[in-house]
């Protein structure tokens, strides 16, 4: 049985604050997640009544059909968690917690495959003595070693450094085959990379739920940025290529920007004239920065203040 995870009506105040306000959403099939928001979201507040860290005002969670307020347990028998920087104990070595951690749930570690997917320290090393970002691959690897069904990872690759990232995600990649993974992040690109679905919050709000090819394709750039060798007549430009271009805005010298509606056979046509008609320097989407495309959805979805 695939495993599930349903989420309904959470709402959560700090005093007078509203963190989450009827936060729904259901999972029900193996893959990665991604709970995408800028800063203040709410996402780290969801993670971690996700695992009972805090509990909500009203709302209930069942993971696999289990409701983990009232049956925690069992609930929470196939889950493990990446949730508010925890930290693996000083006194244990990098082998011992792995090892340790699986036992609890009744598995068996094999840190030799950890160690070479995930290039940990030291294995003797004290965790006392790690880095930061050692400790977060370690307390990773040994969530991994549970072999937990669904696993809630809250900003995994915060902190650490590139090489550190891709041997993360490269993991993660791994393993979303069969299990599900919840993956809270303010990087779009780095969800667009690892994730196949996209929830995005805004103000304690989901203002988006879809496929991360839907979230491509809604904000795929609607305009082009083009640079010529030598100076261009905008009024000829214009001429040229009208009827495939809403709008064509001078953008600095021998500069243009270049709307259109952004199917790509029209984004073709306009290259193909402007190549033929002119020596074209070079020639980009303007918009095509997805960080460019998350403050559009926030903008289309859920406002920004
Ligand atoms: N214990 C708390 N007491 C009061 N306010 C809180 C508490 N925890 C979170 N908040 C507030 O709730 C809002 C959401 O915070 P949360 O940490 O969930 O956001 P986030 O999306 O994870 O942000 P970030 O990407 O910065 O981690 C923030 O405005 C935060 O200040």
């Amino acid at each position: 049985m695939s495993p599930s995870v349903q989420v309904e009506g959470l709402s959560k105040n700090f005093g007078k604050f509203t963190a989450l306000e009827s936060v729904s959403f259901e999972i029900d099939k193996p893959g990665c997640y991604a709970i995408l928001g800028p800063n203040g979201a709410g996402k780290t507040t969801l993670f971690r009544i996700l695992t009972t860290l805090i509990y909500p005002d009203s709302g209930r969670i069942l993971m696999n059909g289990k409701d983990i307020f009232r049956n925690k347990e069992e609930a929470l028998k196939e889950m493990g968690s990446l949730v508010s920087v925890p930290e693996p104990p000083d006194f244990m070595t990098v082998r011992e917690f792995i090892q340790f951690a699986a036992k609890l749930r009744g598995r068996e570690a094999d840190v030799e495959s950890l160690n070479a997917r995930l290039d940990l320290p030291n294995l003797n090393s004290k965790c006392g003595k790690l880095s930061k970002g050692q400790k977060r691959r370690t307390f990773l690897a040994a969530v991994i070693a549970q072999d937990p069904q669904i696993l809630i990872l809250d900003e995994p690759t915060d902190g650490l450094d590139p090489i550190e990232i891709y041997k993360v995600k490269s993991v993660i990649r791994e393993i979303k085959q069969n299990k599900t993974i919840l993956y809270s992040s303010h990087i779009l690109s780095e969800v667009i990379d690892m994730c196949d679905y996209v929830f995005i919050m805004n103000k304690g709000k989901i203002i988006y739920k879809g496929s991360v090819t839907n979230l491509e394709r809604i904000f795929r750039p609607t305009s082009v940025k083009v640079e010529f060798e030598y100076q261009i007549n905008p009024g000829i430009l214009k001429e040229l290529l009208a009827g495939m271009v809403t709008r064509v805005q001078e953008d600095g010298d021998r500069r243009f920007e270049i709307f259109y509606d952004g199917d790509s056979e029209t984004r073709k046509k306009i290259l193909r004239k402007l190549v033929e008609t002119y020596d074209v320097r070079s020639f980009y989407d303007s918009s095509s920065s997805l960080e460019n495309a998350f403050v559009r959805v926030l903008g289309v979805f859920g406002g920004r203040s």
